[in-house]
């Protein structure tokens, strides 16, 4: 069974989260998630991040603190993804890989149409914003 190892980040301004949706091609098609991707040998989870994050939004970030593991089946494969706090350090956002994004509020976080495996962050979430 494949597996795979993810850094994702949870990034909160004005008391509102981001989230990013996947283009319709390809694994989870459309879904809603959290930035970030998959670890590359050698790497470790934040060094990951501020990778992906840098490549897919055009950001630095400072990593906070870590939030949540979350480990999930689905149908092909078996992901352990690693969630992260962080905030931007440097440059404005531009969407270089997903179809679109928006920041949440909390009374919106449930609207979209998350990818299974970011339940139980969206779930963390919700205690993050009031
Ligand atoms: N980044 C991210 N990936 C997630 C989340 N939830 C979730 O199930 N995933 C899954 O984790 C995997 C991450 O792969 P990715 O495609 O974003 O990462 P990547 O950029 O390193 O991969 P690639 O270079 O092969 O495209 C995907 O299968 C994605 O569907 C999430 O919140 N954030």
């Amino acid at each position: 069974m494949k597996q795979m190892e993810v850094a994702a980040l949870v990034l909160i301004e004005d008391n509102r989260v981001f989230a990013a949706q996947r283009k319709n091609q390809g694994a989870l098609g459309g879904m809603w998630e959290f930035p970030g991707g998959k670890l590359e040998a050698g790497e470790t989870g934040r060094e990951a991040l501020i990778r992906e994050i840098q490549e897919e939004l055009g950001v630095t970030i400072e990593v906070q603190h870590y939030l949540i593991k979350v480990e999930h089946q689905y149908p092909g494969f078996f992901i352990i993804m690693h969630a992260y706090r962080g905030s931007i350090q440097k440059g404005t956002i531009q969407l270089r890989e997903h179809q679109a994004s928006r920041w949440l509020q909390k009374e919106e976080l449930w609207q979209l149409d998350w990818a299974e495996a970011d339940i139980p962050i969206v779930q963390k979430v919700e205690h993050l914003l009031s």
